[in-house]
């Protein structure tokens, strides 16, 4: 028997019941649950990471959706107790959905949903941010600073790298890794190398056209190339982003001898999956080159780092924090909360995943959609026409 899980109920005579795993920022997303006759539950129970008999016991009897979090284990079992429940309805507060048995909800022809888009440019800044905190040393030296170790200007005082001119590598062009190449491009006017299942049109639109800008301006042209191999980018990249999907090809995709192939001095940010990374190779190349830098925003074993890496100068660590802006965060909770609503309203799925801002303003009733349902096909779902 499931323990019982502290929680705070909104609209108790509500008549779909939504659970929400975690509290989430902002209130948006609990008044448009609230405004269409939903019983709002938020677990409020003090523990990080919920147990599948924690969402068990919050999934009770009788339950019509659930929005859950990424660190928590969506398959066979809790997809089976939400549809016993009579729920037809899942969402993550997250675009990335590596957590989730999407096949096994597909035999409970449960919905799930994620939220892309409105963490894009969040979540491309601060792969950003750790790429110029890496290339310039600044945990480092602001550590240095604070151990009063401080006296004075020095020629070789935490000499870094200059990214102007130089290439950035981005594995996995899509919303983030694109956005994230046009912060690099266009802000330290960085060469681009990417690598895709995919073209990047629209990406290599853009930095073709701003390479004509600044030759027009009398200043070196940036420049873009698709690299036909992952190893291409490591081989040629001074600074390497990775922003694919985790799945089964692109785990452990940086391993021993992809990091043998980049420069000495390279560094690798990372804000996609921390499986993505062999993170014990890593730690042994960051101790054998101690010119290579890291910016890690996720791990292998979360909330774990493999053993070494905490102790590595040439890492920057940050605890999964990407997406971590006040209106990211509020609309991830609106899309996760709407992706719910939409399909115990009957409502169809929004046509373009990758434009929600429909959904995100907060002056208009938003679209009487789900906004992304990533196994709509696989259960009939139909299409917007709006
Ligand atoms: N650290 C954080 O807080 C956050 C992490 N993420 C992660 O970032 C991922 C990407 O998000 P989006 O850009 O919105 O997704 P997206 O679907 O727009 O982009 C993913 C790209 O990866 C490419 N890809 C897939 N397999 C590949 C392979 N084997 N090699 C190279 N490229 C491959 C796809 O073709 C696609 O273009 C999410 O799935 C999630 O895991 C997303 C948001 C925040
Ligand atoms: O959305 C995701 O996939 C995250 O990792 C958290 O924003």
């Amino acid at each position: 028997m499931a323990k019982p899980v502290q929680i705070e109920v909104w609209n108790p005579n509500g008549k779909y019941r939504v659970v929400s795993t975690k509290p989430m920022p902002g209130t948006r997303w609990i008044n448009l649950l609230i405004q269409q006759d939903c019983r709002v539950e938020i677990c409020t129970q003090n523990k990080t990471i919920l147990s599948v008999e924690d969402i068990i016991a919050l999934i009770g009897d009788n339950c019509d959706g659930v929005i859950g979090q990424l660190t928590e284990d969506w398959g066979d079992a809790l997809f089976s107790a939400l549809s016993k429940a009579g729920g037809k309805a899942f969402s993550n507060m997250a675009v990335g959905y590596n957590n989730v048995d999407v096949n096994a909800a597909n035999r409970y022809g449960v919905a799930v949903g994620n939220t892309p888009g409105v963490l894009t440019e969040t979540t491309a800044e601060l792969a950003a941010t750790l790429s110029v905190a890496a290339a310039r040393r600044i945990v480092e030296a602001d550590e240095f600073m604070r151990g009063g170790l401080y006296e004075g200007w020095l020629p070789h005082l935490f000499v870094g790298n200059l990214l102007k001119g130089q290439t950035v590598g981005v594995i996995g062009a899509g919303r983030i890794g694109s956005a994230y190449a046009r912060m690099m491009v266009e802000g330290f006017k960085m060469n681009l190398i990417y690598y895709d299942l995919y073209q990047a049109t629209r990406l290599e639109k853009f930095v073709t056209a701003y390479g004509q800008f600044l030759k027009a301006n009398g200043e070196q042209p940036v420049t873009w190339k698709r690299a036909s191999s992952m190893d291409e980018v490591l081989r040629e990249a001074d600074v390497i982003s990775l922003h694919p999907v985790l799945d089964k090809t692109t785990y452990h995709l940086v391993n021993k001898e992809s990091l043998a192939v980049m420069k000495k001095e390279a560094i690798l940010v990372n804000c996609s999956r921390g499986p993505v990374i062999d993170e014990v190779a890593l730690v042994e190349h960051l101790k054998a080159n101690p010119m290579f830098r890291v910016g890690l925003d996720v791990f292998e074993d979360e909330p774990y780092m493999k053993p070494g890496l905490a102790d590595m100068k040439n890492a920057i660590v940050v605890p999964h924090i990407a997406s971590a802006s006040k209106w990211t965060r509020e609309g991830m909770a609106t899309l996760a909360a709407l992706n719910v609503l939409g399909k115990i309203k009957g409502y169809p799925i929004w046509s373009n995943p990758n434009s929600v801002e429909a959904f995100l303003d907060e002056n208009s009733p938003p679209p009487a959609a789900c906004p992304s349902i990533v196994n709509a096909k696989a259960i009939g779902l139909p299409v917007s026409k709006l």
